[in-house]
């Protein structure tokens, strides 16, 4: 038997980090959600105890570092499962991009295999399991419009954002998530991006007022470091963007449009200095 699942990549809206904790880990609050790029997932159970994983990418790992290969790990061991599986990733989500692309294919793993194994685990259950595989994975687990607290994990379910197009650009460097975190001073941050602002524009459904909330106080470590990143959002803005934002830790950065009309020009504008860009539409 086979199963399929879509891993959609997020963007965060807003991320900000209120400290560091004890464990490493910050304390942060975010508005996640998801957009209309998605890796495919294609599952097929093995008779042997095995896991195996193949992809079309080659510049991604295919053993035990990789995120799906790690999902099936602990859902077997948990749940005691016998089978193996097969798992084929086509992938879509540009890699360490700051779109959690490894950590939806983690989250589509488990709900594929729940499905595949008939284990009848609940949404719940599955993003407790999700959030020892990775921060993000709780979230990928079900998608949606959710702000999220702790390190990640803490989920509130809030309405979708209105409608709109979603132009992503990643430049071609490589930027690491611990690094980025590891530089951060979070006691030295002077503008944290108001949540409550966010949450209202969403509330009332103001494009307009998304666009004004949108910030990433982990801008404020990759951009000094990366200035090709601030020259894609100038860009982006140049080109008619009504608000653009750094996604996660980057290098991805995103421009809300609510005009199909204007699509064409950023996206032709952007593929004149950066290779990667893709104009989606949010998932509602
Ligand atoms: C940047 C974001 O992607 C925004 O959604 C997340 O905050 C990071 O999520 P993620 O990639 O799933 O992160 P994890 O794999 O859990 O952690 C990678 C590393 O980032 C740092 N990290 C991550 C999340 C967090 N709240 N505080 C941290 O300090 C830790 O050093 C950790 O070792
Ligand atoms: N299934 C996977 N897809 C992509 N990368 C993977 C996967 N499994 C493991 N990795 C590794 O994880 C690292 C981060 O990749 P990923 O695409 O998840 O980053 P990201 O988009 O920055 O994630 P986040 O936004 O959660 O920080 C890469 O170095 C990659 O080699």
């Amino acid at each position: 038997m086979k199963v399929y699942e879509k891993a959609p990549a997020k963007i965060n809206l807003l991320l900000d980090v209120l400290r560091k904790r004890e464990d490493g880990y910050h304390d942060v609050e975010m508005v996640m959600t998801m957009v209309d790029l998605a890796d495919r997932l294609e599952m097929e159970e093995l008779p042997r105890d095995t896991i195996i994983i193949s992809s079309q990418a080659g510049y991604i790992p295919l053993d035990e570092k990789n995120l799906a290969f790690q999902a099936a790990k602990l859902i077997k061991e948990r749940y005691e499962v016998k089978q193996g599986v097969y798992i084929h990733l086509d992938k879509k989500i540009p890699v360490a991009a700051g779109l959690a692309g490894g950590s939806s294919d983690a989250a589509a793993t488990l709900r594929g295999l729940n499905r595949l194994w008939k284990l009848g685990i609940p949404d719940e259950e599955l993003q407790v399991l999700g959030a020892e595989l990775g921060s993000d994975v709780p979230f990928c687990v079900t998608g949606g419009t959710a702000i999220a607290r702790g390190r990640g994990e803490a989920l509130e379910m809030i309405e979708q954002p209105p409608q709109c197009w979603v132009v992503l650009a990643k430049p071609p460097i490589n930027v690491s998530t611990a690094d980025v975190y590891g530089r951060l001073r979070a006691s030295q941050i002077t503008e944290h991006p108001s949540l409550d602002q966010m949450r209202r524009a969403i509330q009332i459904q103001s494009f307009q007022g998304v666009c004004e909330s949108l910030g990433n106080v982990l801008e404020d470590v990759t951009l000094p470091l990366h200035p090709e990143v601030q020259q894609l959002k100038d860009a982006m803005l140049r080109l008619g963007a009504e608000g653009v934002l750094m996604s996660g830790s980057g290098p991805t950065v995103f421009g809300l449009v609510s005009k199909e009309s204007k699509i064409a020009r950023i996206y032709n504008g952007l593929r004149g200095f950066c290779k990667e860009v893709y104009a989606v539409r949010l998932l509602g």
